[in-house]
């Protein structure tokens, strides 16, 4: 008999989840999900609202049952066992402390054995997140990132396998916010624990996670590594939930080329295309280079500036290309190329579409 491969995934991961589906009525919320997480592995769940992210991560938990599938923790099957059974902690996006308790009281809530021992834990605990000194302070006296800090300390006390996190970041503001993130992802390598991260913040995402979950509708768009996921996006939805993204629709030619408008352009060696395949070339908009000069060369195209707006460490240029039947694009120029180029509106400016900057997509991966 043919080894069962998701099986055999779940039973070594630390985390293993074998075709999940799970609906709301006639509502279809998770479809058909598969996920290894290896131990000590940082993963994200990040897509848009109504995804189905968060109720991954509450059947995760158990807070919630899935209609098919299989969960295992550590090699072992979970899938039936109640939240208490299961070897996680868990912190939500809202702060969800105990008001009426101290933040020893709060951090130690979980934890068994002798009040002297439990309280050494919260000590170690609190210097562990850098808030040692206010063991008898009430949440009302924390601000927004210490509440999640101590909800973080919290979820870590009984030093469990797992750690869930809910869009711990989002209700905090962005300062706070990116000064959690590299906390967070700090303390996580530290400790070695793996992480279930929820978020629907792109750059959350890219900065913290070993390896990204992109789902959409229910499903899984694909997994990879930060990198994979933006520089080598399997689907046009991927592409654009994470960065920007220029498309230009061409058909494949004789010479590993695709034509758009009446511009050629030279195709990655690695393209698998067959000449007449109707195509959607894909570049990130800080892959075009603006030129200073007309040199003509591959993959060279004039165009002509429509707009200009700086956003802080760079500045996002939308560009007509004529040849191209006035498609327009988006480049994004540092702040010393846009001091150097002196741009002015309506002005032509030579651009190099670099091969290695294009991705091909078939008409039905981009659609
Ligand atoms: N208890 C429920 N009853 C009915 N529908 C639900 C229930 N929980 C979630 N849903 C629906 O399932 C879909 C997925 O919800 P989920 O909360 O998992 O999305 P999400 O990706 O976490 O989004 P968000 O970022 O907005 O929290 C949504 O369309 C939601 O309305």
């Amino acid at each position: 008999m043919k080894a069962d491969p998701v099986i055999h995934l779940t039973q070594t991961a630390a985390l293993g989840l074998g075709g999940i589906s799970k609906r709301f009525g006639s509502f279809s919320a998770l479809r058909d999900i598969e996920l290894a997480v290896h131990k000590g592995e940082f993963v994200c769940l990040l897509g848009p609202s109504g995804c189905g992210k968060t109720t991954l991560l509450r059947i995760i938990a158990g807070l919630d049952s899935a209609d098919t599938g299989r969960i295992t923790m550590h090699g072992k099957d979970v899938t039936h066992l109640p939240p208490a059974k299961r070897d996680y902690g868990i912190v939500f996006q809202s702060y969800a402390l105990f008001p009426n308790l101290t933040v020893t009281q709060n951090i130690a809530y979980g934890l068994k054995g002798r009040r002297q021992d439990q309280r050494q834990r919260v000590t170690e605990l609190l210097s562990l997140i850098d808030l040692a000194g206010i063991e008898d302070r009430y949440p009302n006296q924390l601000s927004g990132g210490q509440q999640q800090r101590v909800a973080l300390a919290r979820a870590l006390a009984t030093s469990p396998g797992l750690l869930l996190l809910d869009e711990p970041l989002s209700a905090l503001d962005a300062r706070v916010r990116e000064h959690l993130r590299r906390e967070i992802r700090s303390l996580q390598q530290r400790l070695g624990i793996t992480t279930i991260m929820v978020t629907h913040d792109q750059e959350e995402a890219l900065t913290m996670a070993d390896r990204i979950v992109v789902m959409n509708h229910g499903v899984i768009e694909q997994i990879g590594t930060p990198e994979d996921i933006y520089a080598r996006p399997q689907s046009r939805f991927v592409a654009e939930f994470v960065g920007r993204a220029n498309w230009l629709p061409g058909v494949v030619e004789a010479g590993h080329c695709v034509r758009t408008g009446d511009v050629s352009l030279q195709l990655p060696d690695s393209a698998a295309v067959k000449t007449g395949d109707a195509v959607q070339l894909f570049i990130r908009p800080e892959a075009i280079s603006i030129e200073a000069r007309w040199q003509g060369g591959r993959n060279a195209v004039l165009a002509q500036l429509i707009s200009q707006e700086l956003l802080g460490g760079f500045c996002r240029l939308t560009l007509s290309v004529p040849a191209m039947g006035n498609l327009n694009l988006i480049a994004d120029v540092s702040r010393p190329t846009l001091a150097q180029l002196r741009l002015d509106q309506g002005q032509r400016l030579p651009l190099t579409l670099s091969p290695a900057a294009l991705r091909v997509f078939t008409d039905e991966a981009a659609a």
